[in-house]
């Protein structure tokens, strides 16, 4: 695609956008690596118009860095990443501003604006220097405080919010941007659960494409259209919540056991967690039995540094139960409570270890 081609009027006016294909966003082969190492490889995929797209992985397998580049502040290696059908490097910045919204969690200080002035500032990109605010600009900043529950809010100074009300200012501020594709990272990371449930749902009811990363698989799984799994730096998994929220794919990637149902509401898998192992330090380890784990804390561990978490000198956790691969549990346990033959493989060989 030539500059010619995207430049001017076709991308500057924002509704010419006549390359437009369906799809929001095409991403495709791309890659960025810093410090000699690669951080993301090779990852190609696309956002149809008005999707939900969930960025899942595990700590540093590379979400923000993802959206960095989705939102122009990281360049790759390699690759390319259109908009609307356009090269996103091709969009100046106002346009892209326009086009884009990013909700992150490190934002930086607003010390004197108040909340509404503070969700103003998504006015900017629609404005020229010398526009006044209309009556217009102000229905939608009152709209969007009222949409994330903070109109009782307006006045106050910003930085005086709790954390998961800033977040939700924030939100509104990209609600007044009004752009077509909405990037969040870990937008309900502050938020109590039903403000998780609640933002959730109001991006999806904005109704423009979305991409979010996000911690919480069962929220994943509910609210997003698709998501996108990856670990150090590839992409593992693409699809619906369905297809990529396998029992195996959830071990293999996260190290936890699991099981997987459909979620009496929606139908989309629900996951249960088993817990019984950590990773060897003792600094998870909350119970009550404390010192008992911390004098075992070298010879316990099994070859894949994993220690039964909360586990005493009796083999019992915190709850006086068995920790998982614990001689309490058979294969029958295991069956009765739908895991599959890996899951009992895995809690074997857990077992065998530990002997
Ligand atoms: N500018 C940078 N320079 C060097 N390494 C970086 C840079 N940015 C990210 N990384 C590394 O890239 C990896 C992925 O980081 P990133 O923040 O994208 O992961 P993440 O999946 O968002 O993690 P988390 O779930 O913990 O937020 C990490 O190992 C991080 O240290």
């Amino acid at each position: 695609m030539s500059r010619d081609k995207v430049s001017g009027d076709k991308v500057s006016g924002g509704e010419n956008l006549s390359a437009d294909n369906g799809y929001a966003l095409t991403v495709s082969d791309l890659s960025w690596h810093a410090d000699d190492r690669a951080i993301l490889s090779d990852i190609s995929f696309s956002l149809a118009k008005g999707e939900m797209l969930g960025i899942i992985g595990p700590n540093g397998a590379g979400k923000s860095s993802l959206l960095r580049c989705l939102y122009r502040y990281i360049k790759p290696d390699n690759g390319t990443i259109s908009l609307f059908g356009h090269n996103t490097s091709y969009f100046s910045a106002k346009e892209f501003a326009r086009q884009v919204a990013v909700v992150l969690q490190d934002t930086p200080h607003h010390f004197e604006l108040t909340t509404e002035q503070l969700v103003a500032i998504g006015l900017t990109p629609h404005k020229g220097p010398f526009d006044l605010t209309t009556s217009s600009d102000r229905r939608l900043v009152a709209d969007a405080l009222e949409k994330v529950g903070l109109t009782h809010k307006a006045g106050q100074i910003y930085e005086h919010l709790s954390g998961g009300e800033k977040q939700r200012a924030l939100i509104a501020r990209a609600i007044v941007q009004q752009p077509k594709l909405l990037i969040l990272d870990e937008p309900t990371n502050h938020l109590d659960i039903r403000y998780q449930i609640q933002i959730m749902e109001l991006l999806r009811a904005i109704g423009i494409s979305v991409i979010t990363s996000i911690h919480d698989l069962n929220l994943a799984s509910a609210m997003c259209d698709q998501l996108l799994l990856l670990d150090d730096g590839r992409c593992v998994a693409h699809g619906t919540p369905k297809s990529v929220l396998t029992e195996q794919r959830i071990s293999e990637v996260f190290d936890v056991c699991c099981s997987t149902q459909p979620h009496p509401q929606h139908g989309n898998p629900q996951i249960s967690y088993f817990y019984g192992y950590s990773y060897g330090d003792s600094t998870h380890d909350k119970s009550a039995n404390d010192e008992a784990a911390h004098d075992e804390t070298n010879h316990d561990e099994n070859a894949h540094g994993l220690k039964a978490l909360g586990q005493n000198s009796l083999g019992q956790n915190s709850l006086g139960k068995k920790a998982f691969g614990q001689n309490s549990l058979d294969k029958t346990d295991f069956e009765e409570n739908s895991l599959d033959r890996r899951h009992w493989s895995s809690m074997e060989r857990h077992k065998q270890d530990e002997d």
